[in-house]
């Protein structure tokens, strides 16, 4: 067959599907099937999937040339691992880095791929990894393929890995099985040093470090849901006493999630700093931060794992979210269901609010099924868009995966379950679409989390660490960037409605969510979040039309209502006109068709037809401004090795500071850019004076301000420029109060546990002692 894209096999499907407009997703699915052109149109999808799947044979690599390549990585990571210079450790971290490609290079169940483990597992535990080196082991030993002649190596290293990890239980296990091997007297010695080493080990069991089985915590403590008996405002939340600013108003653990395509994190607990290990079946397109994991996420992956090879999910968007909901949260349900062998009657008692199982509130997938979704106010055409979708999706999971297989046991006919999987699905599908979250995570500038190829990690980065998870001197910068990291479903956060002006900060760390009080809550205020930018970083307009387009209502939150919404917004738009009988402070008027690209001109590309330098005119005296001096700060920016170059950058950011008033956001994009000179300056790489210098401290200090003032103190965005200030400190360019360094230290509460880590290790290592000796 012909082959053929996603979205040409949806728009054929669309369009010859007549159906009623149905406002339940079961009746969309049953009639879309009853349709007498339905047999033909299943077949065209489950042909697409063989296309896919086809396609995926044909490109799939000989187990020869994988062993080949990887053989060839894991060789060159040999050689750094035995060369001396510049620095052994350095070398152990690009040996980990070759190491680490072997491994992804690697096929399945061969030797290659244990060798390449088994190499990993002894750089990391070199440079202290002792729990990811462990899992290495393991992984080495489960191909089936690690050498016998070199088993001792393995589990000598295994049993060192968990004394380091004070684990005496399989320290124990460990030194039980290497008496059984045939040691040398080296190794003997090796294990003597151990056995010493167990009985100074408390005997007690370690704690996993890992926070991915938070209990949601005060979910009803400190709010309650209140249903406004109001068919768009619906349920809300309010608060049930009061709560300070910055304490947390609820955790919750996020139920479901899929990372934003191609983002390297743990499709278990989602964290972004991690050694990867790969799923070899779908050739390392999933990846896990350990074996428990893997292991958690197992029931999961074995329903998605073909559908990673044939690239099915990075075609069908949102679906992909509604599909994880289904696979993480439908088993909890399915055995209470076998009873029942009518379908009617089971989605009514999954969709109706005062079902039996409705009431149990204790079963997580019922807090999802109950999520407002807004299918019967899509158009039958975007219904039936995303029912072919959902329908696709079940023959995907009959055809290529073990999810029906169950199923047999239950009184409900085969047919019957495939449709009532569809309907979920689309169900979910219209849920996600008004409901779904953005993850964002302070995410590594030196580190590509979206490449394809460069899979190692963040962590195997050389020049970058003294140990685990402490940055060297002058390198806290590398976090100054945030990234959108995976869409999920958090259903007890969905319930609060929005508002421009949000009360909570979100703060996501792994599976965890947590909510923050962004300001003093009084008992029974409603508490809001805010599901697009704020009123301080986008126009009421944009936000009103996504907001009624997505979301289905007008906001009339408490900003929209005052006489100038986009009072706050426009401040950061303010010029000065050059026109030297005019000097007024304007706004350009926004064009109407594109708000976005006339207040931020700068952000056009050069080949933009509209062209770049239409410039802005004075709303006043209608002159059009100079705007040449930006073009020129930008080409500068190309060449600012040359002290002549950066002298006068700086003049142009003096000229702009003229023109560009406030916290105006040209002027802090401006900023940013001299920031990254600053790093290169610290860095060493850029020859400054003490006034240059000083200079650019003093437009760090002044970007920190503008993002505090659009996004608070207490957001991503603050702490990403942040880090750049803590590298000064740490680095004695800058000095600041306690006062400053405490509130700075807060900041932190909003970034995830392996961030903060990472941060508060940094402080502890250059700055907390520093403050000390300064104060003394
Ligand atoms: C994420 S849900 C919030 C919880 C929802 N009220 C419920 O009962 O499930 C989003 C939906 O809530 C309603 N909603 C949220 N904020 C609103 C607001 N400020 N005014 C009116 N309706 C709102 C809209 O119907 C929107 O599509």
């Amino acid at each position: 067959m012909e082959k053929f894209k996603l979205s040409e096999l949806l728009e054929y499907q669309t369009a010859y599907t007549q159906i009623l407009d149905y406002e339940c997703e079961l009746e969309t699915i049953l009639a879309i099937k009853k349709d007498e052109n339905w047999p033909l149109r299943r077949q065209m999808s489950a042909a697409w999937l063989k296309g896919l799947s086809d396609e995926y044979k044909i490109n799939l690599n000989s187990k020869e040339s994988a062993t080949k390549k990887s053989n060839r990585l894991r060789e060159e990571g040999n050689v750094f691992y035995c060369s001396k210079s510049p620095s052994k450790t350095e070398n152990m971290f690009k040996a980990g880095q070759q190491y680490t490609l072997a491994i992804f290079a690697a096929a399945p169940y061969t030797e290659a791929l244990a060798l390449a483990f088994a190499n990993r597992a002894m750089v990391l535990q070199e440079l202290g990894y002792y729990r990811q080196a462990y899992d290495d082991c393991i992984c080495a030993l489960e191909t089936n393929q690690y050498p016998m002649r070199l088993i001792h190596k393995i589990k000598i290293r295994q049993a060192f890995c968990v004394y380091y990890l004070q684990d005496a239980k399989k320290l124990e296990l460990h030194l039980t099985e290497l008496e059984k091997c045939g040691l040398n007297e080296s190794y003997k010695q090796r294990v003597d040093e151990l056995q010493k080493g167990l009985s100074s080990i408390a005997n007690e069991i370690i704690k996993e470090t890992q926070d991915n089985d938070k209990e949601d915590m005060s979910l009803t403590e400190t709010t309650e849901l209140v249903d406004s008996k109001d068919a768009t405002r619906g349920r809300y939340v309010v608060a049930k006493r009061d709560i300070k600013s910055g304490e947390i108003i609820f955790h919750e653990r996020i139920s479901a999630f899929v990372p934003v395509e191609g983002t390297q994190i743990c499709q278990q607990c989602g964290s972004v700093f991690i050694i990867p290990i790969p799923c070899h079946a779908c050739n390392g397109k999933v990846i896990y931060c350990s074996l428990k994991c893997r292991e958690d996420q197992a029931k999961v992956h074995q329903n998605e794992c073909v559908g990673y090879c044939l690239g099915l999910f990075e075609q069908i968007g949102i679906s992909h979210l509604a599909l994880r909901i289904l696979l993480e949260e439908f088993p909890q349900i399915s055995p209470i269901l076998a009873h029942e062998s009518d379908i009617k009657n089971v989605w009514k008692e999954l969709t109706t609010e005062t079902s039996h199982l409705n009431t149990k509130t204790e079963v997580n997938y019922v807090k999802s099924l109950r999520l407002v979704s807004h299918f019967q106010k899509m158009s039958l055409s975007n219904k039936i868009w995303f029912a072919v979708i959902a329908d696709l999706l079940a023959v995907y999971l009959k055809e290529y995966t073990p999810f029906f297989h169950n199923t047999s046991k239950s009184k409900i006919k085969q047919s019957d379950w495939e449709s009532l999987i569809s309907a979920l699905i689309l169900r979910h599908i219209g849920q996600s679409i008004s409901n779904a979250h953005t993850c964002s995570s302070i995410a590594p500038t030196c580190y590509d989390i979206r490449s394809s190829t460069v899979k190692y990690g963040f962590l195997l980065l050389p020049n970058m660490w003294t140990k685990p998870f402490h940055l060297r001197q002058g390198m806290l910068h590398v976090l100054g960037e945030v990234g959108e990291v995976s869409a999920a479903n958090i259903p007890y956060l969905s319930m609060l409605n929005h508002a421009c002006n949000p009360t909570i900060r979100p703060r996501f760390s792994g599976r965890n969510f947590s909510a923050l009080a962004d300001r003093d809550i009084e008992e029974g205020d409603e508490i809001y979040n805010c599901y697009t930018l704020t009123y301080r970083n986008s126009m009421s307009v944009v936000r009103r039309d996504l907001l009624k387009e997505m979301y289905h209502f007008n906001c009339e939150c408490v900003h929209c209502q005052q006489s100038d919404p986009d009072a706050a917004y426009l401040e950061y738009h303010l010029y000065k006109c050059q026109n030297p009988k005019c000097g007024e402070k304007f706004v350009p008027t926004p064009d109407k068709e594109d708000l976005h690209i006339t207040l931020h001109w700068w952000n056009r590309s050069e080949d933009d037809e509209t062209g770049l330098r239409d410039g802005i005119i004075c709303s006043i005296c209608s002159t059009k401004q100079n705007i040449e001096w930006y073009f020129r700060f930008k080409s500068l920016l190309q060449h600012s090795n040359s002290k002549e170059n950066r002298l006068e950058l700086l003049k142009l950011y003096d000229k702009a500071d003229g023109i560009l008033l406030g916290f105006h956001s040209l002027k802090l994009q401006m900023a940013s850019d001299l920031v990254n000179l600053l790093i290169e300056c610290y860095k060493g790489s850029v020859e400054t004076t003490d006034l240059e210098f000083c200079r650019f401290v003093n437009i760090l200090k002044f970007a920190m301000s503008v993002t505090a003032d659009k996004w608070g103190q207490q957001s991503l965005e603050y702490v990403a420029i942040m880090s750049v200030l803590w590298d000064l400190i740490a680095m004695n360019k800058y000095q600041c109060t306690q006062l400053e360094l405490n509130d700075m230290v807060k900041a932190l509460d909003v970034v995830d546990e392996e961030c903060r880590l990472l941060f508060m290790n940094y402080y502890k290592d250059y700055i907390y002692n520093k403050q000390i000796n300064m104060e003394k």
